[in-house]
């Protein structure tokens, strides 16, 4: 390894630690200018919050917390004469897992921008553990180990339950997940290096990996594997060889559809019949479950660390909190939190301040033994697993404090910012991260503000930005940037020897996966025998065999300059749901295609005429104000599925229609112009990719949109508009 090579580990550290400064910075200050300009209700309408609330009750729920349940108040549903009053919630767009902040609620026209900060010391900070249609549920934090209101939040509480208080609750910054990327960075900082393990200095660069050799088929200690699923295809044997012979460091490349997760089993499994100790982690909650899910029919003994309220239902009975009730070593823990329900319970039933207090301090010292006793019971429980599961800042909590293990997995690791990567990676010697760095990496919003200021102060920047495009930017500090991920750079690092690449696709027809294969694989992926195929006309129920049915890629071509982008500088949406809120408030300026929307709307209606169902069917497109103009196709469509590109990342379709929007005669592409966004775009569909788009507009993009729109020119079923039939569908 040359010196050159090498990262200077404290000044990466500390690089990474203003970034994410920087980082956490932009997500709060957008998160409390929503609230700042914005009344309870139009924040309510756009999603964040649900106003009008009071506390019906309050509770102790899994590991202790305590739960609020909070209902609308009756004060106002009564006064506004709404519908089934008193009992049911407007509509929101508060989901379980989010973090909340329940506070008392500011009077009408907003909260003034200094008030929205000192809100936070007000109320309390919870996730949402429930959402019924009368009822949301929040657990709140308890001055635990990241009880980001330590010592507050007795009073907190109090406040709340107090003189039945009108409240509110509005989603807030997730903190906690760069307290701990913060934590690890300043251990790394502070490291010497004589404290490196061999681990360490191969991801800085500072020593090579240990070789593995070339025929791993004839390695004595990984050529002959008893797979547990012997259908694996060659490439995903290999990679799990490959994963078994590294010491220090493996990556497995998993293109769209590969079986990445598939093989990520296969190797957990293979680790645990070596009698290893492995932490698995992904940078979110779905991603980890996924892995607990097709892990259970193998009988694994696992535990899975997390807020109860996070995992999925089928997750639950393998999840720490769970475990230390229903395990014997919980029975212990069992009895004080009988004792701090009736103490709960008998908060409401007094008036008396000074009696509400002594209560507050009794369930204070309850808490306290609880949590000792929990502490115990969790340090017996996770250090008598062999395989723990968890997201990567989670594996930051106590429970795993001083916990080692032989191997870290990282699934989606090119989905998580690389400080995140590092929370687990410190317990151990052996990494292997499975991803696709073709595909979107996390999403930054420092960085996205700095670009769109640098995209509003020059007109003709977006496409020539950087490698990157719009979410793309120079390097910030000494070559580090958060966009730049672990997997990124240590392929950089050490090159392709550290990599394998699963090659099989079990999603896409052949024509679907040409392009992406050829521009961005190498031209090695395969579509496999029971997918290259497959068409919508031969799906499973009743499909006509039409024009639409029958081919596997479409493209409709707008070009012309009939169907103009519309600058939607006013409005935006918010996360897709289709209610507006100023722009000043959101995501920047955003476009729109009237006249796209409708060939949308053209081409879904002859897909369901043929028999697809609307569940089969999915739109795509990477502008938020596009996906609000579509939004009206759900009522006609029920059951269609409408995103944003980037939300789409992970998902699939049959059928998949992917509207481009950008048509403008200076060929401005925005963040089309970044392959990765593309590439996410175009792999998702299973039998039928439909592309509209402008092709004279986006072929200016790009080189790789200009052979994108050629190749579609090529090998699609080409069509153009007609403007007669498509003036009546708008
Ligand atoms: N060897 C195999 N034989 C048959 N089917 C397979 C094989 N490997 C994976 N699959 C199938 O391919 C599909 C994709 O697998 P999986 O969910 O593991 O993919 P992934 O690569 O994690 O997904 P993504 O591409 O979205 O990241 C699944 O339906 C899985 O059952």
């Amino acid at each position: 390894m040359t010196g050159a090579d090498a990262v200077d580990v404290p000044a990466f550290a500390r690089a990474q630690l203003s970034l994410l400064a920087a980082e956490l910075a932009a997500e709060i200050a957008e998160s409390s200018a929503l609230v700042a300009l914005h009344s309870p209700a139009a924040l309510q309408r756009a999603g964040v919050a649900i106003a009008n609330l009071t506390v019906a009750s309050q509770r102790t729920g899994l590991g202790g917390k305590t739960v609020l349940e909070l209902g609308p108040d009756p004060a106002t549903t009564s006064s506004t004469g709404a519908g089934t009053a008193g009992t049911e919630l407007p509509e929101h767009g508060i989901r379980v897992g989010d973090i909340v902040l329940v506070a008392e609620q500011p009077s009408a026209a907003g909260v003034k921008k200094k008030e929205a900060r000192a809100m936070e010391g007000r109320g309390v900070k919870g996730v949402v553990t429930r959402v019924g249609r009368g009822v949301v549920g929040v657990a709140v934090d308890d001055g635990g180990e990241d009880g980001g209101n330590s010592g507050k939040e007795d009073y907190g509480v109090e406040g709340l339950v107090a003189g039945d208080k009108r409240v509110w609750i509005v989603k807030v910054a997730d903190d906690v997940t760069f307290r701990r990327m913060n934590a690890t960075m300043e251990r790394l900082a502070k490291m010497e290096e004589r404290e490196y393990s061999s681990f360490v200095r191969v991801l800085f660069g500072l020593s090579s990996p240990s070789p593995v050799p070339a025929d791993l088929t004839k390695d004595e200690e990984v050529g002959e594997i008893e797979w547990v699923d012997p259908t694996l295809n060659d490439s995903q044997k290999d990679a799990i060889r490959f994963a078994l012979a590294s010491r220090e460091i493996g990556l497995i490349h998993g293109p769209p559809g590969t079986g990445k997760t598939h093989t990520l089993i296969e190797l957990i499994l293979q680790l645990i019949k070596r009698n290893l100790r492995i932490l698995v982690c992904g940078p979110s909650n779905i991603s980890v479950d996924n892995i607990v899910e097709r892990l259970v029919p193998h009988k694994v003994p696992l535990v899975r660390l997390g807020h109860p309220a996070r995992l999925l239902p089928s997750v639950l009975n393998h999840s720490l909190d769970v475990l230390t009730r229903t395990s014997e070593a919980g029975v212990i823990v069992k009895d004080v939190r009988a004792e701090m329900d009736a103490k709960q319970a008998s908060i409401r039933k007094t008036r008396n301040g000074r009696e509400r207090r002594a209560i507050y301090a009794d369930l204070k010292e309850l808490r306290k033994e609880y949590r000792e006793r929990e502490r115990r019971c969790i340090s017996d429980l996770v250090g008598g697993s062999k395989v723990v599961l968890a997201t990567l800042h989670g594996a930051g909590g106590f429970q795993l404090r001083g916990e080692r293990f032989d191997v870290v997995i990282i699934d989606e690791a090119s989905q998580a910012l690389e400080a995140q990567c590092w929370v687990p990676l410190l317990a151990a010697n052996k990494a292997i991260c499975a991803g696709d760095h073709l595909q979107l990496p996390p999403t930054i919003k420092s960085l996205n503000s700095k670009s769109k200021a640098a995209a509003s102060s020059s007109s003709s920047s977006s496409s020539k930005k950087g490698k990157h495009g719009d979410t793309g930017g120079e390097d910030v500090l000494k070559g580090t940037t958060l966009e730049t991920t672990l997997f990124d750079r240590l392929l950089k690092l050490h090159g392709p020897s550290i990599k394998r690449m699963l090659t099989t696709q079990y999603r896409m027809h052949e024509a679907i996966m040409r392009f992406p294969s050829d521009e961005l694989y190498e031209g090695k992926l395969i579509a496999a025998e029971g997918v290259k195929a497959r068409l919508l006309k031969d799906l499973p129920y009743e499909v006509e065999d039409t024009d639409d049915t029958r081919a596997p890629l479409i493209f409709i071509d707008t070009q012309g300059g009939d169907f103009p982008e519309k600058n939607e500088d006013e409005q935006d949406t918010a996360g897709g749901g289709g209610k507006k809120l100023t722009k000043s408030s959101l995501y920047g300026d955003s476009k729109s295609n009237e006249m796209e929307a409708a060939l949308v709307r053209q081409h879904v209606r002859g897909l369901v005429d043929a028999g697809v169902k609307p569940e089969d069917i999915a739109v795509v497109t990477p502008y938020n104000a596009q996906l609000a103009i579509l939004a009206p196709l759900k009522d006609i469509f029920p059951g269609i599925e409408l995103g944003s590109v980037d939300g789409f990342q992970g998902r699939e379709k049959e059928a998949v229609i992917v509207s481009l929007v950008r048509s403008n005669p200076d060929g401005e592409v925005g963040f089309l112009g970044e392959k990765r966004r593309l590439n996410v775009a175009m792999t998702r569909p299973k039998r039928s990719l439909t592309v509209i788009g402008d092709s004279e507009t986006v072929k200016k993009g790009s080189k790789f949109l200009k052979d994108w729109m050629e190749f579609l020119e090529e090998n699609a079923d080409l069509r153009y508009p007609d403007l007669a039939s498509l003036n009546q569908e708008a």
